[in-house]
């Protein structure tokens, strides 16, 4: 820890000794608290940041807009299109690797739920599906299938790591969520947690935030924070010492991810890339999710924040949209690749200006929580990394099987626990009728083979199929084929044992 005279001049030189402006009315340990908060400060890197952030805030970012291309066709695998003999070989080779123990996921899981309006990490979230699992069992669980299917297929006994990213305000609670649930059944050595860092909030004019009188307002660096995160944690060193090559990493709130999905793991390892991106087509224009494109040649994506409305409307002569390619947070890297990013380009990484409320106490002492943005919060994000790839691809898939991302609270016509739970619900009936269920509703109706489904539509069957029992659908004919099942029905692996006895 520096010494209050240390930290006293540091931030002198960087122009910010508001932040000892409370330090005599502070007792013993609220100064020794905030002493500590400072020392872990780069406070050599202050200065230039809090001026990179004024100067950001107050300049537009440039517009790349006319320099934005589609993704070329030759590069994008797709569930949609691609032949089904493509996909199983995919499939196959996704698997190998996983038996293998090359394959580990990765979860970005730092982030606050400011949108979803909850205090604790998104992953514990409930949705409210009939067996009332949070995000974290449902991802733990489909871990588990995707290791038993591998060794059913090879034959061997595989392992897939499963590093977690947190911040300051999710690892304790996502650790101890973690311990009560017995890490759901999970090795406790294969689930790997670190932190990422955190930055200091600035005003527009340039100046540190002060939180509290002995706590500067500090913010996680984005979800890109997670490159300097892996140097820190030395978690390059962690997957090389367990073999592992690739990583699937993915964010929090999509309740439908697939966990190291075998078939965007081979697609991606049959083209040797090394850096690839999971894509679904956008539902309209100004649908929130980032365009994977080309930008003056170079594959990167453009996030819905940056790009100009016109731009995403456009359209070609039969009306289509011209720019689809959805990000949907879903990635796939090469240790390689993850290696040469630490060592040579995260120096580059973009940085990217969020400006927003951030409570502050004011110069006279008093708690302000700011009814207008006040603060910027610099970000760096996880796909920044594409432009240094040498071989990047793009996988689509169906948005009904893969994408349905928890960001609003109840309420919101999109993105919410409603949706995100019917969308889990409609898949798993359509896997149910697929297999040849018939599913009944309250008086006997029977359902639709493939029922149209809206957001919290009560008159639907509740068919849950639990991720221990099938990944993607797969297993469920021998256990549901010609059987009558009455909603609400949930398919555990107990359930599961009983109808096949
Ligand atoms: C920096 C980053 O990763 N942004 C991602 C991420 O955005 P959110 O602001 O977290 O919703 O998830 C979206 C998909 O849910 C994706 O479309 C977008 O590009």
């Amino acid at each position: 820890m520096l010494s209050f005279d240390q930290v006293k001049q540091s931030l002198e030189s960087s122009g910010q000794s508001h932040v000892l402006q409370f330090w005599p009315e502070l007792c013993e340990e609220d100064r020794d608290s905030f002493l500590q908060e400072l020392s872990q400060l780069d406070l050599h890197g202050l200065k230039d940041h809090c001026e990179r952030a004024a100067k950001a805030a107050t300049s537009p970012p440039t517009s790349l807009d006319q320099h934005i291309e589609p993704i070329p066709p030759q590069i994008i695998g797709s569930t949609k299109k691609s032949d089904k003999t493509s996909l199983a070989n995919w499939q196959n080779e996704g698997l190998l690797q996983i038996s293998k123990n090359r394959v580990g996921v990765l979860l970005l899981a730092g982030g606050q739920g400011t949108r979803l309006g909850v205090q604790y990490p998104k992953g514990m979230y409930n949705v409210g599906l009939p067996s009332g699992k949070t995000l974290y069992q449902i991802q733990a669980e489909r871990i588990h299938k995707i290791q038993e299917l591998a060794d059913v297929k090879y034959g061997s006994k595989c392992t897939v790591p499963w590093y977690i990213m947190t911040s300051e305000f999710t690892l304790a609670p996502t650790e101890k969520f973690f311990k009560e649930n017995n890490f759901f059944g999970l090795k406790p050595s294969n689930i790997i947690m670190f932190e990422q860092r955190m930055i200091p909030a600035v005003t527009f004019d340039g100046k540190v935030i002060l939180q509290g009188k002995g706590r500067i307002a500090m913010a996680p660096d984005g979800n890109g924070g997670l490159y300097q995160a892996l140097l820190d944690n030395k978690v390059l060193e962690d997957m090389k010492m367990r073999g592992v090559e690739y990583l699937h990493v993915y964010c929090v709130d999509n309740i439908l991810v697939k966990m190291a999905d075998p078939v965007f793991i081979g697609f991606c390892v049959s083209k040797g890339a090394d850096c690839g991106a999971k894509v679904v087509e956008k539902v309209c224009p100004a649908e929130p999710v980032g365009l994977v494109c080309r930008v003056r040649g170079i594959s990167q994506v453009v996030e819905y924040s940056e790009i100009q409305p016109e731009t995403a409307e456009l359209r070609g002569p039969d009306g289509e949209l011209i720019y689809t390619a959805g990000n949907i947070c879903n990635h796939f890297f090469s240790r390689a690749f993850l290696q040469d990013v630490a060592e040579k380009y995260i120096d580059q990484l973009k940085q990217h200006v969020a400006i927003k409320k951030v409570p502050y106490v004011d110069m006279c002492g008093n708690q302000v929580k700011p009814t207008k943005p006040n603060g910027i919060k610099m970000e760096k994000f996880v796909f920044d990394v594409f432009p240094f790839s040498r071989n990047f691809v793009v996988f689509e898939v169906a948005r009904e099987d893969e994408f349905s991302p928890l960001k609003n609270a109840d309420g919101a016509t999109t993105d919410s626990p409603t949706t995100a739970r019917s969308a889990l619900l409609a898949q798993h009936r359509r896997w149910a009728t697929a297999a040849g269920a018939t599913l009944l509703v309250d008086q006997g109706n029977t359902l639709p083979p493939t029922p149209s489904v809206s957001a919290g539509d009560a008159a639907l069957a509740q068919c849950e199929i639990s991720p221990l029992v099938s990944y993607f659908g797969e297993g469920l004919e021998h256990l549901l084929k010609g059987r009558t099942l009455q909603s609400p029905f949930s398919l555990d692996e107990k359930i599961a044992k009983d109808l096949q006895a």
